[in-house]
């Protein structure tokens, strides 16, 4: 019997500015799993989703997928995540339904059914043909997320997706995080607010902070 495919990260350690972030982090996700990190600002959240997301490289250690580096091909580790970071990517010409259709058909999918079921499940069905510019900062927000939907991928790297929300709004996304688990797929999120994630685990980047005794003065940034 062969073992599920695992996204693991070994020995991790990150640099930024020249500045050491975080040391010896490690972490595994499992098939269904999700990863709560957690920490205060500046610990190193976002820059452990660009790495797990192949936009950086740490200094030293592994990310791996099924046992196989990152590094050895980004590109077909990227084709199967989605990464949803601070800014909403939302054209202001085009209306929710055209930059969902677009989105899902970068990835593929021709598919005006799962593009509705996308509106649905962020409840932007009641918007759907009002243009980027009219959105409040929560429809973009619920309008970047629902990408998630419109166009499957294993994995989902979320940086504080909730920001901007209202707590339905969250609701909504607890309830997607649980259905895309509940069908294989890997949740890494980011938060500064309390979210449902049965099960989840949680990582706490202060327990990798610098511990002050590193000489980081004379290594390089290994920026991808
Ligand atoms: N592009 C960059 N160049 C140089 N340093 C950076 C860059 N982006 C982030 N940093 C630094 O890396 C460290 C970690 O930043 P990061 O954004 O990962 O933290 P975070 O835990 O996500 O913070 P927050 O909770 O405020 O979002 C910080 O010290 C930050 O100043």
């Amino acid at each position: 019997m062969t073992s599920p495919p695992h996204f693991t990260g070994r020995d991790l350690l990150c640099l930024r500015g020249g500045r050491l972030v975080f040391q010896d982090l490690d972490f595994t996700l499992a098939p269904g799993g999700c990863l709560t990190l957690v920490g205060p600002n500046g610990s190193g959240k976002s820059t452990l989703l660009r790495l797990m997301a192949a936009l950086l490289k740490p200094l030293r250690g592994t990310i791996a997928w099924d046992g196989v580096a990152l590094a050895q091909d980004p590109e077909a580790h990227r084709a199967r995540l989605h990464y949803v970071g601070h800014l909403d990517a939302v054209k202001a010409s085009f209306t929710c339904r055209e930059i969902l259709s677009f989105w899902a058909g970068v990835r593929g999918v021709a598919d005006r059914a799962a593009v509705d079921r996308a509106l649905a499940a962020f409840a932007i069905d009641t918007i759907a043909d009002v243009p980027g510019r009219f959105l409040s900062a929560g429809q973009r927000r619920r309008l970047s997320l629902a990408r998630l939907v419109a166009a499957p991928a294993p994995l989902w790297l979320l940086d504080e997706p909730t920001v901007g929300l209202d707590r339905a709004s969250v609701a909504l996304l607890e309830g997607a995080i649980a259905h895309h688990r509940a069908g294989g797929g890997r949740v890494v999120l980011s938060t500064h607010i309390d979210l449902a994630t049965p099960d989840g685990a949680v990582l706490d980047l202060a327990a990798f902070a610098p511990r002050g005794d590193e000489d980081d003065g004379d290594v390089a940034e290994d920026a991808a």
